[in-house]
C-alpha cells in the first residue's frame, strides 16, 4: 500500500486505503468514501491498542454534533494528520454517536480491541499553523490538572511547577492552551489553563495579600538592618514599614500567571546578570550573601555604598563607602541615582546604580540585597537581574534552626549589635512578610530558596548561580524590546 503524506489524506479522491507508519508504529487506514468527498471512514489502529490518542471530543452546543475539540500537538492523532479540530464524529465502530454524549462514547472506545473505526465528516475549520512560531513562558504558579475541576480532560493536562519553562504550541482556544515542557522528550503537548482563564480565576479568589493586610503592619523586632556594606541594613525603617502598609493594601490588580520569556546566553565579555536577593528581615539574606562572598571573592562582589557620615581613620574613600556631603547625597536622590537609600543615626546611606555598574564592569557577579519594591528599578535589559526570594521555612523549623541565632540590629559602622534571640512573633512576621512578598512580587522571582538549614540553602544558591553561567537562561521577553 503506498504511503501517502498526511496532507493528501484529506483529499477527496477515491482512496480505498492507505497506511503510514510513524516511529510509534501507528497506522491509519482510510476506506472508500461512502457518499461524497466530505464523508470519510477513518480507521485508526495503534500497536498499544490506545485509540484516538491525543484528541478530545465535545458536543457542539448549537448542532448537537460530536466534534473533535482538540488535537493534542505532537500526539498520535496530530502526527497522523488525518483528524482535525472541528471534524464531526458520526460513528464509532459502526455505532452512530450523533445523539450521544461524549461520556457515552468513551466506553465504546474503551471496549475496542486495538482497532477502532470512525466515520468522520471533516470540519471546515482550517488548522492554524503553529509550527515555527515558538512561544515560551515561565510559569508563575504550580498546576496539577488532577486537582482542576474545570479542565475538560484530566489525562490531557500538563502538570507543572512554578518556574518551569513551557513552549506554548497552541493558543487557539481562549481558555485552554496546549504546551510542552521545554526540554521534554515527550513531544505530545498537554492542556494548561490559558493566561486569561488563570488570571481570571485567581482574581476571583480572595487575594491572600489583602487578607494579611488586616493584621499586618506590626513593627518587627528584626526590622532594623545592620549596615549597607554587607547587608541591606536599615534604611528608614519607619518609612519602609509605612510603604509596606500601603503596598499591602494596594494589592496589584494583576495576578500574572505566565511570563513570556526568551532564551539568553551571556556572550564572552558581556557583564554577568545582576543577582538580587530579596527576603523578609532576619531571614538570612545577609548571611547567604556573606557566605557567597567568602566562598569566591574573585567571582562575587558587592557595590560600595554611599554615606554622608565621617570617614574613620581606618577607612578609605571608595573602599568601605563613598563618602559624600549631605548636599550631594540629596542631589543624587533627586536625580534617582540610588537603588535604595535610607537614614540611620542622622546620616544617609545608599546604594547607587552606578556602583552596581562598577562591579559588573569588573566582570564579577554583583550581589545586591534590596527591598522588593526596588527590584523594578533594576529590572532592565542592562542588568538582566536574576532575582532570588529567600523564604523562611515553617514555624516549627524556624524554632529549631534559629535556636541559637540572634537578631542582628544596629549598623555595621557602629559595630553589629546582636542581642536578642528570635521570638515567635519575629518568626510569624518573617513568614507573613515572605508570603506577602511572594503574592505581590512573585512574578519577579526566578528562584525561591527556603532558608531552613543554612548549609543547604547556601549550597542551593551557589549551585543555582553556577548553573546560570553554564545553561541557557530564560529572560523576560520585554527585555528584548527594551534593547
Ligand atoms: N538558616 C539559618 N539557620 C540559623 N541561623 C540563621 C540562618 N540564616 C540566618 N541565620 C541567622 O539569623 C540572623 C539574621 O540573619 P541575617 O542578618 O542574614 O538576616 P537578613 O535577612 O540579612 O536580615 P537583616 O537585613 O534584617 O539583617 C543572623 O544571626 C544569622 O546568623
Amino acid at each position: 500500500i503506498p504511503s501517502l503524506s498526511a496532507g493528501s489524506s484529506r483529499s477527496n479522491t477515491n482512496v480505498f486505503a492507505f497506511c503510514t507508519a510513524t516511529p510509534t508504529n501507528y497506522f491509519m487506514v482510510f476506506t472508500k468514501q461512502e457518499t461524497f468527498s466530505l464523508l470519510n471512514l477513518l480507521q485508526i489502529l495503534d500497536s498499544t491498542g490506545s485509540v484516538l490518542q491525543g484528541a478530545t471530543i465535545k458536543k457542539d452546543g448549537s448542532t448537537g454534533a460530536i466534534v473533535v475539540a482538540r488535537i493534542m500537538r505532537g500526539g498520535a492523532a496530530d502526527r497522523s494528520g488525518l483528524i482535525h479540530e472541528g471534524d464531526e464524529l458520526r460513528e464509532v465502530n459502526g455505532v452512530p454517536v450523533e445523539h450521544k454524549r461524549p461520556e457515552e462514547i468513551v466506553p465504546i472506545l474503551a471496549k475496542s480491541d486495538g482497532a477502532v473505526t470512525f466515520k468522520v465528516i471533516p470540519g471546515s475549520k482550517e488548522e492554524l499553523e503553529a509550527e515555527g512560531t515558538k512561544i515560551f513562558v515561565r510559569t508563575l504558579f504550580d498546576y496539577n490538572p488532577r486537582e482542576d475541576p474545570a479542565i475538560p480532560c484530566k489525562d490531557a493536562g500538563l502538570e507543572f511547577r512554578r518556574g518551569d519553562v513551557l513552549q506554548i504550541v497552541s493558543q487557539e482556544d481562549d481558555t485552554w492552551w496546549q504546551a510542552r515542557r521545554h526540554g521534554d522528550t515527550n513531544l505530545r503537548a498537554g492542556l494548561i489553563p490559558s493566561r486569561q482563564l488563570q488570571e481570571r480565576r485567581v482574581a476571583l479568589r480572595r487575594p491572600e495579600a489583602l487578607f494579611h493586610a488586616a493584621g499586618a503592619p506590626k513593627p518587627s523586632a528584626a526590622g532594623l538592618r545592620r549596615s549597607f556594606r554587607l547587608s541591606r541594613k536599615d534604611i528608614r525603617v519607619q518609612e519602609t514599614q509605612i510603604r509596606w502598609r500601603k503596598s499591602q493594601i494596594l494589592v496589584s490588580k494583576n495576578f500574572p500567571s505566565y511570563q513570556d520569556v526568551v532564551p539568553y546566553s551571556r556572550k564572552p565579555g558581556e557583564p554577568y546578570r545582576l543577582v538580587l536577593l530579596v527576603g523578609p528581615s532576619g531571614v538570612g539574606v545577609s548571611e547567604l550573601k556573606r557566605k557567597l562572598l567568602l566562598s569566591d571573592p574573585e567571582r562575587f562582589s558587592v557595590p560600595v555604598p554611599h554615606t554622608t557620615r565621617e570617614c574613620r581613620r581606618h577607612e578609605r574613600d571608595g573602599v568601605e563607602y563613598h563618602f559624600i556631603s549631605k548636599h550631594m547625597f540629596e542631589n543624587h536622590i533627586l536625580n534617582h541615582k540610588f537603588v535604595e537609600y535610607g537614614e540611620h543615626g542622622g546620616h544617609y546611606y545608599g546604594t547607587s546604580v552606578d556602583s552596581v555598574r562598577t562591579v559588573l564592569a569588573e566582570s564579577k557577579v554583583c550581589l545586591l540585597d534590596v527591598e522588593p519594591h526596588a527590584v523594578k528599578t533594576l529590572y532592565t535589559t542592562e542588568f538582566k537581574p536574576y532575582v532570588v526570594l529567600v523564604k523562611p521555612p515553617a514555624m516549627e523549623q524556624l524554632r529549631i534552626s534559629r535556636r541559637r541565632a540572634r537578631i542582628l540590629s544596629g549598623c555595621a559602622h557602629v559595630k553589629p549589635i546582636c542581642h536578642f534571640f528570635f521570638q515567635d512573633a519575629d518568626f510569624e512576621d518573617m513568614i507573613n512578610t515572605a508570603q506577602t512578598m511572594e503574592n505581590k512580587y512573585g512574578y519577579l522571582f526566578e528562584k525561591i530558596i527556603v532558608n531552613d538549614d543554612l548549609a543547604l540553602a547556601f549550597a542551593e544558591i551557589r549551585a543555582e548561580l553556577a548553573r546560570l553561567e553554564k545553561e541557557t537562561n530564560w529572560i523576560p521577553k520585554t527585555w528584548l524590546s527594551q534593547s
